[in-house]
């Protein structure tokens, strides 16, 4: 199944740009993973922030790829356990779904953008920074991989 990371922001740390790779090579033959990285808005210069959300959401959008189920993350949104995402993940992969993940920038996203998505979900009930976030979403997905596999690497 396809796997696609939409994330607002570029210029990540090298830690958060290694820590995304690291787990995402693990992911093995059925899951094809693509992280790409959107433009952040610059703020300043009469750019406020709902106008920097607002570019972003255009940017995302014209990203989204094709018949995608979406899955926006925020801390207001869903909180499944490591099984319950693998149990998620298990179900994509037998509907032949492409699943999009979106990431907010340092200002969020677009409400619009999160009512329409066919999931909201959240990682963790803190806020977290965007380049962790891409972080802790790939492991989560390694995880579940790990988990529809009997892989070791996911311990109850
Ligand atoms: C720095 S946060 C933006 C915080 C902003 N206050 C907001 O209302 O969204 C940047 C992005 O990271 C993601 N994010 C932050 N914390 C999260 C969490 N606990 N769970 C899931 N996604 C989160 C969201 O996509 C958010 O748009």
């Amino acid at each position: 199944m396809n796997i696609t990371v939409l994330a607002v922001g570029t210029k990540m740390p090298n830690w958060v740009n290694t820590a995304v790779s690291e787990y995402a090579k693990r992911f093995g033959r059925d899951i094809r993973f693509t992280l790409k990285e959107i433009k952040p808005e610059k703020r300043g210069a009469g750019i406020n922030a709902a106008q920097g959300i607002a570019a972003e959401e255009k940017r995302l959008r014209e990203a989204l790829p094709a018949q995608a189920f979406v899955v926006a993350l925020d801390e207001r949104g869903e909180a499944p356990t490591s099984q319950q995402l693998a149990e998620h993940l298990r179900r994509w992969q037998q509907r032949g779904e492409h699943v999009c993940f979106i990431i907010g920038g340092a200002d969020g996203m677009a409400d619009a953008l999160k009512r329409e998505a066919n999931l909201l979900m959240r990682l963790s009930s803190l806020t977290l920074p965007h380049g962790m976030v891409r972080v802790l979403l790939t492991e989560q997905l390694y995880r579940a991989v790990s988990i529809l596999h009997n892989h070791p690497y996911h311990r109850e």
